[in-house]
């Protein structure tokens, strides 16, 4: 019970419970609802029933008189059971009932009869007001009888142990929930009113009060009829009057005096609350417009009813009711949005900065205050006390907890906190379902709700990871959630001055774009302090560079190499079929993931382009002397190489590893995939004049400055292949020009060390063609690759799944000290690093 949100209510309502219960009873023996014989007999008998009751009276009395007075006498005496109704109806014939008495006068034995007459006319009245209200009679009276009655109902309805016979006994506890709905709210506001810690307990009563009282007015518009106005000005005055009397139900019934009533019967108790709150929103407002349609007077009780709950919610959580009508779905709304906070608070481990969120809260700007979300949450936070319970069980969700409802409710809506916030965070993360499980995407998300804006103080920098031309890349965690990342923080006004800005603003532009398991993932990106910063995924095995150095002979083996290439190629396919010609490939934009499989990063050198994506039927009909870049004009400069079509020769069975058993017992794997529809998305039109690149890397077409397009992309992945098995690049002279010279005029050579295959020789040769359109994978791009023999057996599919290269121990991991948020201004110094040349031509 501790947990249960009500107990506060209920506990308090407690001591006013004694005297709310006496001047109820003692009300409902006055009021419409408790007619006396006095007050119900002249309708009777002037609605012209005389004759029907008085037919079935009569019967019931020459009944009686022929069992006798000692019959009646016994039959009288002996009902145990009789309330006090019965019993002021007893009373009357022989005090009062004379006057009322056709048969004035007479013997002891007719004055009982003339008592239990009466008794009779009045007891039949009334059922007759009753079944009359059912049939929607006139009566301003009998409307308000009606009333009473589909409240009755209403309460044994919502009540699991009510019954009928409960009113008898006094349950006031039931009856007063239905009968007095507009009190009940009225005494519940002001509660809430005075007494802060309240809030919350009465936040729970106003959802269910106007979720009841608005149930109530649906059922008697159902039975008022036309005649309802008046009904309701009846019950208006009658309201009034409550207003400054004491003895009214209406006044003397606190909406939390049904609490211990409820204490008693807890589970349903809960049950009826829960589904009243539930169904509040839907309910409500369906009724609502249904009322406000066909009964004006209804949709005018609910209106004033709207009102109540309105003032009740307003100063709790939802500021942003504009109408009455629409408070009680805001008022459901409200509780989600709290429950998903609830959640997320119970997600995030660091106090401090929930504490420094809430702070900041109140200066959320204009962007919260369009998202009701945000809204109702930074309210939440700025109004809700806290609960002790919701402190007790989890101290973390302190003010959150706020609008939980019971533990159930707490329950689910942790559960249901999960699922929303997961459904949220997976549309924060756009179009790229292969990272749409990544937490750092919610941890992201939960700062941004926390603080309406995501900032550099929100991550500690702990340690510089590299610095590019545009900007310094650091390794930073999101504070407080064990979220790492990579942070590429850009000078903006360094970024004008040198002309940057495009450069920055592309790699941002495709980063956004991504969505690919070899390709770096875009959490977010925002400008503080004149800094543009990119969130990026973190890559903790350096880069292919640093890692081929630590190799044995500082070349990779070829199938370390052989992995290595297929990964970027599927890379580079993507980013070709985005229209992204990346120009910028070498081993130090290749980083290594965790698992060992890679990403490609770096995007700010690459060209954007159109492209059109086409899926070949079948792509056996590869030339040869492409795949193997021998008829390349280039000069092929191996030497079993002595006719065009030497490819078969050029695979001497000497230096091919690979066994040739299974070749000839059935088809390869390759001519298999051959058979295979290809995917060619090459930006074949794609024309720049930039000169871009790192010398070392740079196409022929690009230092000639003859145009280049994507083929680009595949004379550096044939250097990159060169220089994974070679340790070295191909053309490298002893300075850059000698270098770019090389490029151009130099013969493709392969050094006798380390031995690589004749396949992997076959590529390079192909990719270095140095006329782009004989190039392998300028006609169809990186489809023509993949069906090389060098990647024969690989199943491009899987390779995501394959077992990377074996890692040699990564650097020490150990984050260095949380760096001041001063040293920042170091992030500049070493923009004038690295060897990468731009030289804009246009
Ligand atoms: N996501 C990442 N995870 C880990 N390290 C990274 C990440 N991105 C970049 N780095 C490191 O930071 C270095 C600098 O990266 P960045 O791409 O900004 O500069 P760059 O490669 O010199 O390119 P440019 O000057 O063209 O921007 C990289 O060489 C790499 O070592």
């Amino acid at each position: 019970m501790s947990s249960y949100t009500g107990t506060c209510e209920i506990v308090e309502a407690g001591r006013e419970l004694k005297p709310v219960q006496r001047s109820v009873r003692s009300s409902r023996l006055h009021s419409g609802s408790g007619l006396s014989d006095k007050d119900r007999k002249p309708p009777v008998l002037k609605l012209g029933y005389k004759d029907s009751l008085e037919g079935d009276i009569n019967r019931l009395f020459e009944s009686i008189n022929l069992k006798g007075p000692k019959g009646l006498s016994v039959s009288y005496q002996g009902d145990a059971s009789s309330s006090s109704l019965k019993k002021n109806a007893l009373k009357k014939p022989i005090a009062m009932g004379m006057p009322h008495s056709p048969r004035i006068g007479g013997s002891e034995r007719l004055s009982l009869k003339h008592a239990l007459r009466d008794l009779c006319i009045s007891r039949a009245s009334e059922m007759a007001a009753m079944k009359r209200l059912s049939m929607s009679t006139s009566s301003p009276r009998f409307s308000e009888a009606g009333r009473i009655k589909s409240l009755f109902d209403t309460v044994v309805v919502e009540s699991s142990g009510g019954s009928g016979h409960r009113i008898d006994e006094g349950n006031q506890g039931v009856v007063e929930i239905s009968l007095v709905p507009e009190e009940s709210k009225l005494q519940s506001l002001s509660q809430s009113t005075n007494s802060s810690p309240r809030f919350v307990c009465a936040t729970t009563e106003i959802s269910t009060e106007a979720s009841t009282s608005s149930r109530t007015d649906v059922s008697a518009s159902r039975q008022v009829g036309t005649k309802a106005p008046k009904a309701e000005l009846h019950r208006k005055e009658e309201h009034t009057s409550a207003g400054n009397n004491t003895v009214e139900p209406e006044k003397t019934v606190p909406a939390s005096t049904k609490l211990p009533k409820r204490a008693s019967t807890p589970k349903s108790g809960r049950k009826v609350r829960l589904q009243v709150v539930a169904t509040s929103s839907s309910m409500n407002g369906n009724k609502v417009n249904r009322m406000t349609r066909n009964a004006p007077r209804v949709a005018k009780t609910v209106v004033r009813n709207k009102s109540l709950v309105k003032k009740k919610i307003k100063p709790e959580s939802i500021s942003t009711t504009s109408n009455g009508v629409n408070s009680s779905s805001d008022s459901t709304m409200s509780q989600l949005v709290c429950q998903r906070c609830q959640c997320s608070m119970k997600n995030s481990s660091n106090e401090s900065n929930q504490d420094s969120m809430k702070s900041n809260a109140s200066g959320v700007s204009a962007e919260v205050n369009s998202n009701p979300v945000k809204l109702a949450e930074n309210n939440s936070n700025k109004t809700q006390p806290p609960i002790p319970r919701a402190k007790k069980k989890s101290p973390k969700s302190r003010g959150k907890g706020d609008f939980s409802q019971s533990p159930s409710s707490l329950g689910d809506s942790t559960s249901t906190s999960i699922s929303d916030y997961s459904n949220l965070s997976r549309s924060s993360c756009g179009n790229r379902p292969h990272m749409s499980k990544d937490v750092k995407w919610e941890a992201i998300r939960h700062v941004k709700i926390q603080d309406g804006i995501l900032g550099l103080r929100h991550f500690n920098l702990l340690k510089k990871l590299g610095c590019g031309d545009i900007g310094t890349i650091y390794l930073a965690e999101l504070i407080g959630t064990n979220c790492f990342f990579a942070l590429k923080i850009m000078d903006n006004e360094y970024l004008v001055r040198r002309k940057k800005m495009p450069r920055a603003q592309t790699e941002r532009e495709i980063l956004r774009m991504l969505d690919h398991p070899f390709l770096p993932t875009l959490y977010t990106q925002f400008t503080s302090d004149n800094l543009s910063c990119l969130v990026m995924e973190y890559c903790p095995g350096g880069d292919l560079h640093v890692l081929r150095q630590r190799q044995p002979g500082r070349c990779f083996s070829e199938p370390a190499a052989r992995f290595y290439v297929a990964e970027v190629l599927l890379a580079l396919e993507y980013l070709h079929m985005l229209g992204v010609i990346y120009r910028d490939l070498k081993p130090e934009n290749i980083l290594v993931r965790e698992d060992g499989h890679i990403m490609l990063t770096d995007f700010d050198l690459s060209l954007r382009c159109s492209v059109n994506p086409t899926l070949l039927k079948s792509s056996s009909n590869l030339d040869p002397a492409r795949m193997s870049g021998s008829c390349g004009g280039s000069g092929c400069a191996e030497p079993f190489c002595i006719e065009p079509s030497c490819q078969i020769r050029c695979f001497s069975p000497r230096l091919s590893p690979a066994p040739t058993k299974t070749k000839t017992v059935r088809p390869s794997h390759a001519s298999q995939v051959r058979s295979l529809p290809q995917l060619v998305a090459e930006p074949t039109d794609a024309r720049s004049n930039s000169f871009v690149g790192t010398h070392e890397y740079l196409a022929p077409e690009i230092i000639k400055g003859e145009g280049h397009g994507a083929a680009v992309d595949w004379w550096t992945y044939g250097v990159f292949l060169y220089e994974l098995l070679y340790g070295k690049t191909p053309f490298k002279g002893a300075g850059n020009d000698e270098t770019l010279a090389n490029v151009v005029l130099q013969s493709l050579t392969f050094p006798e060390s380390p031995i690589v295959s004749v396949q992997a020789r076959e590529l390079i040769r192909g990719l270095l063609v140095k006329e782009p359109e004989n190039r392998l994978g300028t006609e169809k791009g990186a489809a023509e690759i993949k069906q090389h023999p060098f990647f024969e057996g690989l199943n491009w599919a899987l390779i995501r799944c394959a077992v990377p290269p074996e890692l040699p121990e990564l650097y020490e991991f150990g984050f260095p000290a949380v760096m001041s948020p001063k040293t920042k201004s170091n992030y500049l110094e070493c923009k004038a690093a690295g060897e990468q040349l731009e030289f804009e031509l246009f």
